[in-house]
């Protein structure tokens, strides 16, 4: 871990107020405290700026609430996506539902557009999402788990409603969703979470249908092994180019949220995450573990992209590009969309035109590594989050990389909220 942090400019488990540093004595004896008491995962190490040993929790999670160690008889896998255009007809219709209760102008809905519409209006993440599901019945099969997989997405056709009468209609009553993204946050949990529920009430299916999740799954070894292997091979290719390993720096990208949705990521009761909460603890965790198997000793940083919203919100930082513009001795970049699953438009866009031609105009080598997509490797991860769930393993034994350990299949009450949209009533919560 220390070798990694010492190559990490920005990396690290802080970057200044986590580890309880900008709390105050009492709320840090509290949050000792419920660590204590619940057994919470915790990052473990030492302190970046300090050197101090952090307090370590326990190595492996234990069962509280939040897990479910029983078996369950699921009927069935809802896989969800976030939906994408499939023709420049759907472009601003898709754009008004992903942003609809936000207030965002049309300008920037335009704006947006642009990028799609550059792709004749096809975002390729419905095609990956057909792709995965076709992966994941063969693997669940071969698994010895039959079990029907329905597909729907949030935002766009086929919708989660569509899924859920499905299911209905083939006699399902539960069933176990796995949202197509694995961190913690507003849009990459509780969103689902939300939309879950609006798809139950709108189908009339509140009584009679019962929806769980998956744990978020950033730390399963098989979310992560594509990413070890993309960096290790754009590692070799750059080095195959002929950069020696200090003119590399592998900067892994996420989407930009809010720093106020950040707060609020990730179990925020029961843990002292930094300023950029779980979600960026989790990256920091995820990354720092990639590159421990893939590329020892070489520079990186978390960066992150895709920020909307007005310029007076703060929002997770630094930028891509700003980040490209401020290597000093590097010359060689490889970009690493470590925060999304698949490719799609942010993918597509912001990472291969905008960042890839900031680090060009600088004069940089620049490489973007692999999504996961249908790498059996995380169809294996998907298999075995549903296998868990059917035997009701114990969280101790859950498979589980990085410093934090496996993830909660219930939420904690108030994780992941965004209180500037209001409350809205979300499945597989200990609270609703
Ligand atoms: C964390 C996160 C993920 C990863 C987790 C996950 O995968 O769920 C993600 C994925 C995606 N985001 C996507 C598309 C969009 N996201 C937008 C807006 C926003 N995303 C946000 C966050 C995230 N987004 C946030 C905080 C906003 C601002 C809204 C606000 O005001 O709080 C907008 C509106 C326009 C704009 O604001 O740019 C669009 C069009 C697509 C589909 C791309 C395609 O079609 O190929 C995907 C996979
Ligand atoms: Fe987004």
């Amino acid at each position: 871990m220390s070798e990694t942090i010492e190559t990490t400019p920005s990396g690290g488990c802080c970057g200044g107020g986590c580890c309880g540093m900008q709390q105050q004595p009492e709320q840090q004896a509290q949050a000792a405290q419920s660590r204590r008491e619940t057994k919470a995962p915790a990052a473990t190490g030492v302190h970046l700026e300090t050197g101090a040993a952090v307090p370590s929790a326990t190595p492996a999670a234990q069962a509280g609430p939040e897990h479910v160690e029983e078996a369950v008889a699921y009927d069935g896998i809802l896989l969800s996506g976030f939906g994408g255009p499939e023709g420049q007809d759907d472009v601003l219709p898709f754009l008004r539902n992903v942003t609809r209760g936000r207030g965002i102008p049309d300008e920037r809905l335009e704006e947006v557009a642009t990028h799609y519409r550059h792709f004749q209006g096809v975002s390729p993440i419905n095609q990956q999402n057909r792709d995965l599901k076709a992966a994941l019945e063969s693997a669940l099969a071969v698994a010895g788990i039959d079990l029907p997989v329905y597909w729907g997405n949030r935002n766009w056709a086929p919708y989660l409603d569509e899924a859920l009468q499905q299911a209905d209609a083939a006699g399902a009553t539960r069933l176990l969703a796995i949202p197509t993204s694995a961190y913690s946050s507003y849009s990459s949990c509780r969103q689902y979470r939300e939309d879950w529920a609006d798809a139950l009430e709108a189908t009339g299916l509140q009584a009679t249908m019962q929806i769980d999740k998956v744990r978020q799954f950033f730390n399963h070894p098989g979310f992560l092994a594509p990413f070890v292997d993309g960096v290790r091979s754009t590692v070799d290719e750059a080095r195959a180019a002929g950069f020696a390993d200090a003119e590399i720096e592998v900067l892994f990208a996420t989407h930009s949220i809010p720093t106020a949705d950040a707060e609020r990521s990730g179990a925020p009761d029961l843990h002292e995450w930094g300023p950029g909460g779980g979600y960026e603890a989790q990256h920091l965790a995820a990354a720092e573990h990639v590159m421990a198997e893939a590329a020892p000793g070489i520079g990186w940083q978390l960066v992150y992209q895709s920020r909307s919203g007005p310029p007076s919100q703060p929002w997770l930082e630094p930028d891509i590009n700003d980040a490209i513009d401020a290597l000093e001795a590097r010359r060689a970049v490889v970009i690493v969309p470590l925060g999304f699953v698949s490719d799609h438009m942010e993918v597509m866009w912001d990472l291969d035109e905008e960042a890839i031609e900031t680090a060009t105009e600088a004069g940089l080598w620049a490489r973007r590594a692999p999504t996961p997509g249908t790498d059996a490797q995380y169809v294996g991860a998907l298999v075995d989050l549903v296998q868990e769930r059917l035997e009701g393993r114990p969280v101790a034994e859950r498979k589980a990389v990085t410093s934090i350990p496996a993830w909660y299949d219930v939420c904690r009450p108030g994780c992941c909220e965004n209180p500037r949209l209001g409350f809205r009533p979300a499945i597989a919560g200990l609270q609703p």
